[in-house]
């Protein structure tokens, strides 16, 4: 078997810059060559024209200031007014909705929704521009002049001047005021960043789409069903808890915005719709393994790149914070995280759960769940997809209680607290909790040890703070990350999950997957454990192989529906992946694994070094050229780096994002000494947490196996222990002195 060495050239350039003020790409008009201003304003106007959604070409001259001719004389438009008007609700985040079926990343926002619209008509005018200058055989990039082009600040969605405190010992919900420089970086509903060009047909906004050899690029259902049909081979050392906890984590970072209609709903997608903002993917009609003519398929939302509306690249939208902040736990708006308080003793709402007296999440009001009557409902929690599937759900239960754990105990440790203090204590250490987790113990065994260490992604084993903060590092998630690496995951989830009691013996028979989607019947069901056991049957099994394989239920029967007439609408969730990456204009697999410092590949050959000879086989039968390959299955092809779940090439990316996650993030919880930090005595207790320790303080069970994320096997130095012996966070050092 064959182990891809490490590559020395792994870090992506560390001198770009990403600072929304700072395009180094774009230039200035008036230094154009070739060109001069009133060139570019009649191939403006005309560009505009022809992007015209309703009344005179004048009307839209004001949305663009920089390019203002003089002597123009506007009117108002419906088309500012519309936008004034949402501006307006920027504050207000509506609860969150859950869109179950077919779609599931939707939680628009009335500000989402603005920074849709009006960045549409951005992109719009950009694409038309560009076209424009085009032809006219300049010698510049049309795209890098385009940057020196921006909307007007009325036009612009962004509203950008915050007034922060650099002192508030606790975050804010939003994300805001995390980087108080530019206080907007790592927010809600802010665009996503890319480490390398987009690849978009166009450069802009079409889709990727051609072949280098001329042609289409395959159909994503057809490669998705040669290279990553089902099998049922597991990992020898990775628990299932892994793929949860991944997944878990991943909502607490992205969650990318589907394009909506002005009502807010999503944009639907039947096969022959002529919507610009559909991708569907037509299904061969030889498709026994899910007979169905087309997948529907939504576009991501459009934004500007950058804070200041500079016309260029379409730029996709994240409704969450990047930073690894709970936002999963506590919602992404203060409002929201209101809705999930008790407001008594610092503790989040809960409802009671059938099996024992701990507590589950608490009911939602909202009917995307399967299954579901007057006593099963969903569950709410701080992210919109927390009912996705049960597991998913019981990695939520484990931080609500382990938040309302710690609220109990510091209640007990200062009396004096009140609900407000209790909380946001609580908060902030469960939110370190989660970090440690991370950077401890989950992401090392991703990515491997030797690539943590590399891109200083371990923490301090003795007790001091980091100094590695740096205002300068944009935390925002990347596309690379959002739309392919990171769904990683999708490969480890099996079909079936195991149900094990606090004895660490199985109560019944096993779920499957299938049946746990969108489904909460489980957890209210008191005779075999309900969702602890579910908790408990992911640390005792081990997770499917990383092996580009994605299990049946997410492949051919996601969010099945069966209509009266026998036909089936489901989602191929491989060939999603695959689509939503050439919808974002992800560079190919060949590209990327360059940057990575990987040599590129120029025959299939050539992929021998990273991917096994069987592989590549099969990548060479789903593509024409070695540089089609999409990102998402090359990497998912690759062979684990060592000691690692993932292949080089996305070990390269993760840890690119993790390291800016960590030291663009002033709250890191072992940055320190500020107003804002632990003390180093606190610290250090942060630091006793574990996986195993936070399930054995909130689930009824005695023996665990010290390292969580693994199996809890003695070969593997793991094997079960008393919980008793995995060390206890002591919170007397949050006594306040009075
Ligand atoms: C039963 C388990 C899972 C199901 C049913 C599921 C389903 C989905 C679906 C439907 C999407 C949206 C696809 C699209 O329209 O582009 C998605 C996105 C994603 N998934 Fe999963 N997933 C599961 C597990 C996981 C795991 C274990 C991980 C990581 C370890 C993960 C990471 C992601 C990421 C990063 C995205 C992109 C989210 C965004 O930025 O909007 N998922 N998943
Ligand atoms: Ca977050």
């Amino acid at each position: 078997k064959q182990i891809p060495k490490l590559f020395l050239n792994y870090e992506f350039n560390k001198d770009l810059d990403y600072s929304p003020n700072n395009s180094n790409k774009s230039i200035e008009i008036s230094k154009l060559t070739g060109i001069n201003n009133q060139i570019v304003n009649n191939l403006f106007e005309e560009a505009i024209n022809s992007v015209l959604i309703e009344g005179s070409s004048n009307r839209f001259w004001n949305l663009f200031s920089d390019l203002l001719p003089k002597g123009l004389n506007f009117q108002d438009s419906n088309i500012t007014r519309h936008t004034r008007q949402s501006n307006q609700n920027f504050i207000n985040v509506s609860p969150l909705k859950v869109q179950a079926l077919v779609q599931l990343t939707s939680q628009s926002s009335p500000e989402a929704r603005a920074i849709d619209a009006t960045s549409t008509i951005g992109l719009s005018v950009s694409a038309n521009l560009a076209k424009k200058l085009q032809g006219k055989n300049f010698d510049f990039n049309p795209v890098d002049a385009l940057a020196g082009l921006k909307a007007s600040n009325e036009f612009c969605p962004f509203k950008t001047n915050v007034n922060c405190n650099p002192n508030d010992r606790f975050q804010t919900f939003d994300g805001s005021c995390n980087n108080l420089q530019q206080p907007w970086l790592g927010k809600t509903n802010t665009p996503y960043k890319r480490y390398h060009e987009p690849a978009y047909d166009d450069k802009l906004n079409s889709p990727r789409s051609s072949s280098v050899l001329g042609g289409e690029l395959p159909n994503p259902r057809v490669i998705s069903r040669i290279i990553m049909s089902d099998n049922s081979e597991f990992d020898q050392v990775v628990s299932h808890i892994t793929a949860f906890f991944g997944q878990f984590l991943a909502h607490d970072i992205t969650s990318v915005a589907v394009s909506t209609d002005n009502s807010g709903r999503i944009v639907d997608c039947p096969c022959n719709s002529g919507n610009p903002s559909c991708m569907s993917v037509i299904f061969p009609s030889n498709d026994n393994a899910l007979r169905m003519s087309c997948m529907r398929f939504t576009r991501s939302s459009a934004a500007f790149s950058t804070f200041d509306c500079r016309l260029g690249h379409r730029e996709q939208l994240n409704l969450l914070t990047s930073f690894i902040d709970g936002t999963q736990i506590y919602g992404p708006s203060a409002s929201r995280s209101r809705e999930l308080r008790s407001f008594q003793g610092g503790q989040l709402r809960s409802s009671p759960s059938v099996v024992n007296n701990r507590q589950n999440l608490p009911q939602a009001q909202d009917g995307s769940c399967r299954g579901t009557n007057e006593q099963v409902k969903c569950f709410a929690g701080g992210e919109g997809r927390v009912n996705e599937n049960l597991a998913l759900t019981g990695m939520h239960t484990l931080f609500l209680r382990e938040h309302n754990r710690i609220a109990t105990e510091l209640s007990r440790i200062n009396p004096r607290w009140d609900d407000e203090r209790l909380f946001s204590e609580a908060r902030k250490i469960v939110v370190g909790i989660l970090q440690h987790i991370v950077y401890h113990e989950w992401l090392p065994l991703i990515v491997g040890w030797n690539t943590a260490a590399m891109f200083d992604l371990v923490p301090l084993n003795d007790q001091r703070y980091y100094n590695g903060y740096n205002p300068n590092i944009n935390p925002s998630l990347s596309g690379e990350f959002a739309s392919a690496a990171f769904r990683f995951g999708h490969t480890l989830i099996r079909s079936q999950i195991k149900k094990f009691d606090g004895n660490g013996r199985e109560t019944s028979a096993p779920l499957s997957i299938f049946d746990i989607i969108f489904r909460p019947a489980e957890a209210y069901n008191p005779n075999n454990g309900g969702i602890d056991s579910l908790v408990l049957g992911l640390l005792n099994e081990a997770a499917s192989k990383y092996d580009a394989n994605v299990a049946d239920a997410l492949q051919n029967r996601l969010f099945e529906v069966r209509l009266g007439d026998g036909s089936v609408i489901a989602v191929d969730l491989a060939a999603t992946n695959i689509n939503r990456g050439r919808d974002h204009g992800i560079p190919s697999y060949n590209s990327i694994r360059e940057k990575c410092g990987i040599k590129k590949a120029t025959s299939f050959q050539d992929l021998t070094d990273t991917i096994r000879p069987e592989k590549v086989s099969l990548l060479a039968n789903a593509y024409k050229h070695v540089d089609d390959i999409d990102l998402y299955p090359g990497g998912l092809s690759e062979t684990p780096v060592n000691g690692g779940v993932v292949g080089p090439t996305f070990a390269c990316i993760i840890a690119n994002q993790f390291r800016d996650l960590k030291k663009g993030d002033r709250f890191y919880y072992e940055n320190g000494p500020s107003p804002t930090a632990f003390s180093l005595d606190q610290l250090n207790e942060i630091k006793k947490a574990s996986i195993s320790k936070t399930v054995c303080n909130n689930f009824d069970i005695n023996m665990i196996q010290p390292n969580g994320f693994m199996q809890p096997l003695s070969s593997l130095n793991n094997g079960k222990i008393s919980c008793n012996w995995l060390p206890n966070m002591d919170l007397s050092k949050w006594r306040e002195q009075l």
